[in-house]
């Protein structure tokens, strides 16, 4: 019975607690203290006087796991056999003893009749009859009682025949239990605890609350996961020691218990006494964890043999008893067994169901078998012991479950923001431990950068000295005002020879090293360049575009002459004729403007690059009428041969009528001096200017005039720009030999002169891409510390040299298409730069250049690269425009650089409709449209590179197109990239 003022709980309450706050974590549940929540104790006292009903759960089973809990013990139940003396009883009856402890673990049975040892039991602890429950406790049951103070259920439990002691026994566990609870909190007054009561009892397979007898049988609820609950069991709140003490007695006296053949106060009944502990900081603290665990205290009914006396209650009483305990047998024995133990039937009876997680399962159990020595309870003596020997082979998985009060939490976490706050008010900040780090941090970052910033200036002085000295031995090598190439910005951007000890042919395993010793040294000249030292190479860009506008206006004029003394050819011929004229004179209207461009010597860098650029149209424009130019050229070839004949002399029938194409006594002198010109590879402006004069004043020594059967003429009367020439007539008997003449020297003419506007577009190309290279490198002087710091990433990257290459060449095939760059360009750098570690430098260069480009194209929002691929002239429609017509072209080259079949297979692959209209176009517009997928990519390169005859150019693609050769200067081939691309694409 209750006494009055008992504070009597639901548990519902407390559901919350089994938030598995263990995700928190915890290394050793040593380091967790316990804290009490006033709130819920007030709650809790609420409940009692309002008398609610809480639903559901009203008792908290022991958790099935501890989600994210750390430490899962397993540990095998603790077994000890309790040795009772003879009972009264058994002495009246002048019982024999037949069983000896051996030693503290061992006993054995001694048949007083028989002289023979008997057999020898082994368990963790064995007590004899003297042994008081006081070291039965200490020895047998203390350690796994107080796991519960630490977060970890615990059960302790007797077993054992009737009258064997069970009931005196963990009578004395109990009190020896809760004195050492007691004193453990005692101990720890920095925690708080609450401890809660329940208890219960199976009476004939029945669960009734010894707290509150009248709620009759409670039933048996399966939370999925709590597992086994019992249904409105009554909890208390324990005050102190003296409450739990007097609740125990309260369940003793509820407790059933009646008179036997072998005890006068027999337990009819299982008890089970539970112990709730909640443990955690006290609310200063700074932990907000807290630990939960739950102690049984178990007092079975003993087994019984069926007594011939025993009738009515006492016999059903016994039968539901030995039923459950041989359900709990059983699941003992199964459990022994280990992993071959299958079903485990804890379902069979309400004992085994409700202590499921002591057996097995989350919890830490000591057994304490009783027993009675008497001779005549050996059989039930023995089957006490085999329980006992499977009972030890049993393995428990107990965890330490925690949980986060929500008040406690919230209460941590609204002081932690009030300190922030305080902090962040405070006008001393070097208070806050938190801003002290950072400035310390800060402080270290900061010299760390300045050395870093040392270090660089050291480097950068260095490659300036290198390069100032490398300049001096250039300008006595060639000269100062040698023109052609600028050697220097060339040596400016690319790896001097004199930073590559030994030769420049490494070996195949120092190669990746050297290579990343001149990507090194590359990247020191282009972010320690000094900046009047990029001032002077513009000037020297704009210097050698200037004499090449001049150049160009020069060899044009001849051509100009020329051609006009050819005007009487056929209407074809005649037209091209004229239309090359006003393309030279549009052209020379370009390279005028170049001419007006003012040499600035003042101003920034910035200042120095947009006039640069500003030139850029010029220079684009030059190129494209030297296209258009050199494609008339082609034509005006194929004119001559039609309307000339074959090389024999001899006209086709069909010729006859177009026989009209014949030089007059000025193409002589003109051809001459053409032929004179400097057309070659090699040609110079001097020796342009010397033809200049030859064409001026020519020398009629070689000139043969028609007609008057000698050569010479004045100088007056042949000149080109004194009108149309007069057609002679020809010698009847020389007309035929002086036509082939003529017509040879025609064609040697017109050759001569596209080789040279074929040189002129080498030029201003090799120029072009001189001039984005200075800009790239410009770019870098300015963003100097930006770059050296990403250099310093990649060199220090991780990354395999074959993945950086991937990535790199991903970013440059989407830079390409984001800035319309001309296909050839694209395939001829695609398929020359293949992943070789000496790529390194092309592929970073070529980033660089295309970043940069992406990102002038976006801040202007108007401009292009040109339609070989580079300069950022013009707006973006036209650089469309420009790869519009580029893919025209290759559109134009489908049917003559591949085969029908060919044709046919790449429209089948690219989903070109048949019979649709404009097949090639379609086909030649779907190239290098996918810049995310490598093999379309790929793919597209192939074709490009047969439709420009990449593969048929004879001449090794060599990497120094590009402009960065890293071989020393002597090994150092002729630059002639663009030549092979106008080869490609012109020729
Ligand atoms: N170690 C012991 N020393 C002295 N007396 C003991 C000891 N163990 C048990 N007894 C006595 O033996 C008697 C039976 O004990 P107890 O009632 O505890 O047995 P039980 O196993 O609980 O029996 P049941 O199963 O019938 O309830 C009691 O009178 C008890 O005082």
């Amino acid at each position: 019975m209750l006494n009055f003022g008992d504070v009597v709980l639901r548990s519902s309450e407390v559901a919350f607690l089994c938030k598995p706050a263990q995700v928190l974590g915890i290394s050793d549940f040593e380091s967790f203290r316990f804290v009490l929540d006033p709130d819920r104790q007030d709650k809790r006292a609420k409940m009692v006087v309002d008398g609610a009903v809480t639903p559901s759960c009203k008792i908290q089973r022991t958790p099935s796991s501890t989600p994210g809990g750390p430490k899962v013990r397993e540990e095998k139940i603790l077994v000890t056999i309790r040795m009772r003396p003879l009972s009264r009883r058994e002495q009246a009856m002048y019982d024999l003893i037949a069983w000896e402890c051996a030693d503290d673990n061992t006993i054995i049975y001694n048949n007083p009749n028989n002289d023979r040892s008997g057999a020898l039991y082994v368990y963790d602890r064995v007590f004899d009859q003297s042994c008081s429950t006081q070291r039965v406790y200490e020895e047998g049951a203390k350690d796994v009682a107080l796991s519960a103070l630490k977060g970890i259920n615990s059960t302790i439990f007797a077993y054992g025949q009737t009258s064997s002691g069970k009931t005196y026994t963990m009578r004395g566990i109990t009190q020896n239990a809760i004195n050492d609870i007691y004193e453990h909190i005692k101990e720890n007054s920095e925690r708080e605890f609450v401890i809660k009561f329940s208890a219960l009892e199976i009476y004939n397979e029945t669960v009734v609350d010894l707290l509150s007898q009248e709620s009759g049988s409670l039933r048996l609820l399966d939370d999925p996961e709590k597992g086994t609950i019992v249904e409105k069991l009554s909890e208390v709140l324990i005050q102190d020691s003296l409450h739990l003490q007097q609740l125990i007695r309260v369940c003793e006296a509820q407790r059933q218990v009646g008179e036997t053949s072998l005890n006068d106060k027999s337990s009819r009944s299982h008890q089970i006494i539970r112990l709730t502990v909640e443990s955690s900081f006290k609310e200063n603290s700074e932990c907000v964890k807290s630990l939960f665990a739950s102690l049984n205290l178990v007092d079975l009914a003993g087994s019984e043999r069926a007594q011939t006396n025993a009738g009515g209650v006492r016999l059903k009483e016994g039968s539901h008893i030995n039923r459950s305990l041989l359900t709990l047998t059983n699941v003992i024995r199964k459990l022994s067994l280990g992993k071959r133990s299958g079903h485990i039937p804890y379902r069979d009876s309400k004992l085994t169901r409700i202590l499921q997680h002591s057996l097995g399962g989350n919890a830490r159990t000591a057994i304490i078998c009783t027993m009675s020595p008497a001779l005549s309870h050996v059989e039930q003596s023995k089957n006490t012991l085999s329980f006992a020997n499977s009972a030890k082979e049993v393995t428990n998985t107990a965890q330490v479950n925690m949980f986060v009060a929500e008040r406690k939490l919230m209460k941590h976490l609204q002081k932690e923001v009030a300190r922030l706050e305080a902090e962040l008010r405070s006008p001393d900040l070097s208070s806050s431990s938190c801003l002290k780090t950072l400035l310390r941090e800060k402080d270290l970052k900061i010299v760390e950068m300045e050395r870093k910033m040392t270090e660089l200036k050291r480097q950068r002085d260095i490659a300036q000295l290198q390069l100032e000295e490398e300049r001096k031995q250039n300008k006595e090598r060639k000269g100062i005002n040698q023109s052609g190439p600028s050697t220097q910005v060339v040596r400016c951007l690319s790896y001097s020879a004199e930073t590559e000890t030994g030769s420049s042919r490494s070996t195949p395993c120092t190669r990746p090293r050297k290579t990343s010793a001149k990507h090194n040294v590359l990247r020191q000249s282009m972010t320690s360049t000094d900046p009047s030292m990029l001032v002077q190479e513009i000037r020297k860009i704009e210097e050698r575009q200037k004499q090449l506008g001049e150049e160009a206006n020069r060899a044009l004029e001849i051509l100009h002459k020329e051609i006009a003394s050819h005007k009487l050819g056929s209407q074809e011929a005649a037209e091209n004729i004229a239309k090359l004229l006003s393309e030279i004179k549009e052209l020379q209207a370009v390279t005028s403007i170049q001419e007006n461009i003012a040499v600035v010597h003042k101003g920034d860098l910035q200042k120095e690059l947009s006039r640069l650029n500003a030139q850029e149209n010029g220079i684009s424009s030059l190129e494209e009428k030297l296209e258009h130019v050199q494609e008339s050229i082609d034509k005006l070839i194929l004119s001559f041969q039609t309307n000339v004949g074959s090389p024999s002399g001899k006209t086709s029938p069909n010729s006859k009528k177009k026989k009209t194409l014949l030089f007059n006594a000025s193409n002589g002198t003109n051809m001459q001096s053409i032929i004179r010109s400097p057309c070659s590879a090699l040609s110079s402006s001097r020796k342009a200017r010397e033809d200049e004069i030859e064409n001026i004043a020519p020398n009629n020594s070689n000139a043969y005039i028609p007609g008057e059967g000698k050569f010479g003429q004045s100088s007056g009367r042949i000149s080109s720009r004194e009108g149309t020439p007069t057609p002679r007539k020809s010698s009847s008997v020389n007309v035929k030999k002086i036509q082939r003449m003529f017509k040879n020297a025609a064609e040697e003419n017109i050759r001569s002169i596209k080789a040279y506007v074929t040189e002129l577009k080498e030029r201003v190309a090799k120029l072009q891409y001189q001039k984005q290279l200075l800009v790239c490198q410009v770019l870098e002087l300015e963003r100097n510390d930006l770059s050296t710091v990403g250099s310093d990433i990649i060199e220090q990257s991780p990354q395999p040299w074959p993945l950086v290459f991937e990535d790199q060449r991903k970013q440059i095939v989407m830079l390409w298409h984001l800035c319309h760059v001309s296909l050839v360009h694209r395939t001829q750098f695609f398929l020359l730069f293949q992943g070789d570690p000496s790529d390194l430098i092309y592929m970073e260069v070529e980033l660089r250049r295309l970043t940069w480009l992406e990102q002038h194209l976006a801040e202007l929002g108007n401009a292009s690269p040109a339609l070989l691929g580079d300069e950022p002239a013009g707006s973006v429609s036209s650089s469309i425009r420009a790869l519009k017509q580029e893919r025209e072209y290759l559109a134009k080259r489908v049917s003559t650089k591949l085969t029908t079949e060919e044709r046919e297979l790449l429209y089948i692959k690219w989903d070109i409709p048949p019979g649709g209209k404009q097949r090639r176009l379609q086909l030649v517009n779907r190239l290098w449209t996918d810049p995310y997928n490598m093999q379309h990519v790929q793919e597209s390169a192939d074709i490009v590179a047969k439709l420009v005859g990449f593969c048929e150019s004879g001449e090794g693609v060599s990497k120094e197109m590009f402009q960065l050769s890293f071989v020393s200067p002597n090994d150092k081939k002729t630059w002639m990239g663009w030549n092979l691309i106008s080869n490609i694409l012109h020729l």
